[in-house]
C-alpha cells in the first residue's frame, strides 16, 4: 500500500477499482468502467461519488491533512477518518436504521467508503425550503437515546467503557469545538465572523459575566465528563432525511462526552432554522405553520429522548448500583439541563463564531438577516442563563415560547 496521498477523481476510481478487482469489496461487479466526481461542501473533507455503468454508486470520503475550509494554514489530524469510521460502526451496530453504512475503511489513506445516501436530502437544505419531516423527532430521539445508553455506564462495564473512552480520544477535533463553541464567541478573536452592525450585541455578550460563568460550566462539562460516545457534530448538515428515513453521517468529532451535547446541538439547529424563517417566508400564516412544525419537532425530540432514556435505564441497566429509586430521574434532569445550555451555545457560536449556517447566511436582505441574528443571540443567551432552572420539559418550552416571536 502506498503512503497517504490526497485523492483526485482518477485516484478515487483507481483505488476503488483495486478494491473490486482484488475482491476486497463487492459493492460493484468487477470489470466495469467507473466514473467519479468530487462534490464536498463541508468544512473539512473531500467527498467523491463513484458510479459504475449500471448507475450504482458509493461515496468515498477522504480526510485532508488540513481543514478544507481554511486551507493548509490549519493542519488537522488524519486520525479523524478513523474516529468517523469507528463511531459509524459503533452507532451502526446499535442503530443501523439511523446510521450511514460503512462499506470500507482505510487508515493509511484516511478514507471511508459509505453507502450513497443521495436519494435522501441533507436536512438543512430541506429545512431551508421549509420542508416538514413528521418522523424526524422520533428517529433522532431513538438514535441519540440508544447510542447514548448502550455506550454509557448504565450498560458497559467500567473496564470496557474505559477502553472505549481511550479508543475514541479525539483531542484535535475536540479542541476545535472547545475553541469555536465555548471560547471564541466570548472574547475578541480573529476567527469570529459577524457584521459590524452586531458589534453592540457582541460587546454585551463578551462583557456579560453571568453568561461567561455558565459557558465556563458548560465547557468544563464538555472537557471532563465522558458519559457516552457522542456523534459530536449533530447539526442539520449531518443528517440525511426524507419523509420516512433519517440517516446520520459525519461523526468525526465523536468522543466520550456529556450526553446533553448532541441533543442540545440538534435542537439548537432547529431553533436557528426557526428564527431564520423570518427572513425567508414572507407570508405570516405559512411562516407560522412551518415554525409550529419545528416547535413540535423540538418538543417531541426532547420528550421522546427523555422517555426512551428512562425506559432503557429501567429495563436494561446492568450495574445494579446505578439502579436505586430516583437515580434515573436525577441523572436525566442533569442531562437535559446540560442540553438546554449546549443548545444556547450552538445559537451563539453559529451567529458570531467562525462557522455559520446557511439558514441565516442565505437571507438576502441585510436588515432582515441582522434582525434574525439579534434574535438568535438573545435566545441563545437566555437558554444558557436559564439552563439550570429548566428542571423539566414544561420549563424548557415556556422559556422557548417566551423568547420566540
Ligand atoms: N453517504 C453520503 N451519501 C451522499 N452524499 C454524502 C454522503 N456523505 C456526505 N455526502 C455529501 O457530502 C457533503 C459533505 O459531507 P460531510 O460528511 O458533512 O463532510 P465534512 O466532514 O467535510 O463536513 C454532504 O453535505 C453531502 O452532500
Ligand atoms: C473548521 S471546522 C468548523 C465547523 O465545521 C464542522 O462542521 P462540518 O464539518 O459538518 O461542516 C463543525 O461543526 C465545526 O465546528
Amino acid at each position: 500500500m502506498t503512503n497517504y496521498v490526497a485523492f483526485n477523481a482518477q485516484r478515487a476510481i483507481d483505488y476503488v477499482s483495486t478494491l473490486i478487482e482484488s475482491k476486497q469489496c463487492n459493492f460493484f461487479d468487477s470489470g466495469q468502467t467507473l466514473s467519479a466526481y468530487e462534490f464536498g461542501d463541508g468544512n473539512l473533507n473531500l467527498i467523491f461519488r463513484i458510479t459504475d455503468e449500471q448507475n450504482n454508486s458509493v461515496i468515498l470520503k477522504q480526510a485532508l491533512p488540513y481543514a478544507r475550509c481554511v486551507g493548509e494554514s490549519w493542519p488537522l489530524t488524519l486520525d479523524r477518518a478513523r474516529i468517523e469510521a469507528q463511531v459509524l460502526l459503533n452507532h451502526g451496530a446499535i442503530c443501523p436504521t439511523y446510521t450511514a453504512n460503512v462499506l470500507h475503511y482505510s487508515e493509511m489513506q484516511a478514507l471511508t467508503i459509505l453507502e450513497d445516501l443521495g436519494n435522501l436530502q441533507i436536512l438543512r437544505t430541506a429545512q431551508n425550503n421549509a420542508e416538514q419531516f413528521p418522523k424526524l423527532a422520533q428517529h433522532v430521539a431513538t438514535y441519540l437515546s440508544h447510542t447514548g445508553f448502550y455506550n454509557s455506564d448504565f450498560y458497559l462495564t467500567a473496564q470496557t467503557k474505559k477502553a472505549l473512552v481511550s479508543q475514541f480520544t479525539n483531542p484535535e477535533l475536540c479542541q476545535i469545538t472547545e475553541d469555536l463553541f465555548f471560547s471564541d464567541p466570548y472574547i475578541e478573536h480573529e476567527r469570529n465572523n459577524y457584521p459590524k452592525q452586531l458589534q453592540n450585541e457582541v460587546d454585551a455578550i463578551q462583557k456579560n459575566n453571568a453568561l461567561k460563568l455558565e459557558i465556563a460550566k458548560l465547557k468544563a462539562n464538555f472537557l471532563s465528563n465522558p458519559q457516552t460516545l457522542l456523534h459530536g457534530d449533530m447539526h442539520s448538515g449531518s443528517i440525511f432525511v426524507d419523509c420516512n428515513h433519517t440517516k446520520m453521517i459525519d461523526p468525526e468529532f465523536g468522543f466520550f462526552g456529556p450526553i446533553g451535547f448532541d441533543i442540545g446541538s440538534f435542537i439548537g439547529n432547529l431553533l436557528l432554522n426557526y428564527c431564520a424563517q423570518a427572513g425567508h417566508i414572507e407570508d405570516f400564516v405559512a411562516r407560522r405553520n412551518y415554525q409550529t412544525h419545528l416547535l413540535s419537532c423540538i418538543v417531541d425530540t426532547y420528550s421522546l429522548f427523555e422517555q426512551q432514556w428512562l425506559e432503557l435505564i429501567r429495563t436494561k441497566t446492568l450495574d445494579e448500583s446505578l439502579a436505586p429509586v430516583g437515580y434515573a430521574q436525577y441523572f436525566m434532569k442533569n442531562v437535559l439541563q446540560d442540553a438546554v445550555g449546549y443548545c444556547g451555545a450552538e445559537l451563539i457560536r453559529r451567529t458570531i463564531g467562525l462557522a455559520h449556517v446557511s439558514d441565516i447566511d442565505s437571507i438576502s436582505d441585510d436588515n432582515a438577516r441582522l434582525t434574525v441574528q439579534k434574535q438568535t443571540l438573545a435566545l441563545g443567551e437566555q437558554l444558557i442563563l436559564n439552563a439550570q432552572t429548566c428542571n423539566n420539559k414544561e420549563a424548557f418550552f415556556s422559556l422557548l415560547i417566551s423568547q420566540l416571536n
